[in-house]
């Protein structure tokens, strides 16, 4: 008898969604980290599948880098932060600092290890996040996703042209890939000043909006660069639990609700 059915472990994981970023440091894990967490706090079953193999940081900004992962019948068991479930090659590593210096062939092995050996059991939504750029890994997730289903991807960019114009390049890929554009987050849009939480735009704002519009993309939302919040990734607390009465909170919590919606639709 086949447990897993069609679909294998994903045969109970209803929306499979990616999130992309043109280059690096924009913000994508913060991003997905935030957005699971804020589906979570929604009442969702969420799952985070982080296939960044050489900046596997989700562990850590959910204060679980030193977990490990375990097997059982029906594949790896996805270490439980709340009840929000986590795969990542960071749980695989003796010393989650080092580098993984490997070839083409032996992250794309893992990766279709990773996509089919997870027992997820039943998630409403499975956030993936994947390395910034377009490259083999990529490819890899699609081609092994795509036998069960993806249903879209979140593309995550500054508000800087260099940034969105590096976007424009991971809607080519989605569009040539035959992945749905969910929409566009611009994060660090404005700085919220931690003493008066004003936010001040004190880099261009709106690329994200824009490019939006001349992609015919959904905007999704904008999410401020908050000292608040880069110190609650960086000591693994959840951010929407400590400051609920936020203006970033709020940011965060409209992208998940404007995500979850396009997802019905
Ligand atoms: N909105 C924000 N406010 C404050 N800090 C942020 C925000 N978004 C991201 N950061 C910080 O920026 C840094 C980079 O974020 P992150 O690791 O999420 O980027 P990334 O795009 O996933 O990078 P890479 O793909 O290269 O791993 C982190 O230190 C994170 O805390």
């Amino acid at each position: 008898m086949d447990v897993k059915g069609d679909r294998g472990n994903l045969e109970k994981v209803h929306r499979v969604v990616l999130v992309l970023s043109g280059k690096g440091g924009v913000g994508k894990s913060t991003i997905t980290t935030e957005l699971a967490l804020a589906l979570l706090h929604a009442g969702k079953k969420v799952g985070v599948l982080d296939v960044d193999l050489c900046g596997p940081s989700i562990p850590h900004m959910l204060g679980v880098s030193k977990h490990e992962v375990h097997q059982c019948d029906a594949g790896w068991v996805p270490v439980c932060v709340e009840r929000l479930s986590l795969m990542s090659i960071a749980f695989l590593l003796d010393d989650p600092d080092d580098a993984i210096v490997w070839r083409g062939p032996k992250k794309t092995a893992l990766i279709g290890q990773f996509v089919s050996d997870v027992a997820w059991g039943e998630l409403d939504v499975l956030l993936v996040d994947t390395p910034p750029g377009t490259s083999d890994e990529h490819l890899a997730v699609l081609e092994n996703l795509k036998k069960h289903r993806v249903d879209g991807a979140v593309l995550v960019t500054t508000p800087q042209a260099v940034s969105t114009g590096d976007v424009r390049r991971e809607i080519t890929f989605c569009k040539k890939t035959g992945v749905k554009i969910l929409g566009i987050v611009e994060n660090m849009s404005g700085f919220v000043c931690p003493h008066c939480t004003e936010c001040t735009s004190i880099f261009s704002k709106g690329g994200g909006e824009e490019l939006a519009k001349l992609t015919g993309s959904k905007f999704l939302g904008s999410v401020p660069l908050d000292p608040l919040l880069s110190a609650s990734v960086e000591e693994g607390r959840d951010f929407l639990q400590a400051f609920p009465n936020s203006a970033t909170y709020n940011s965060i919590r409209d992208i998940a609700d404007t995500l979850l919606t396009s997802l019905e639709h």
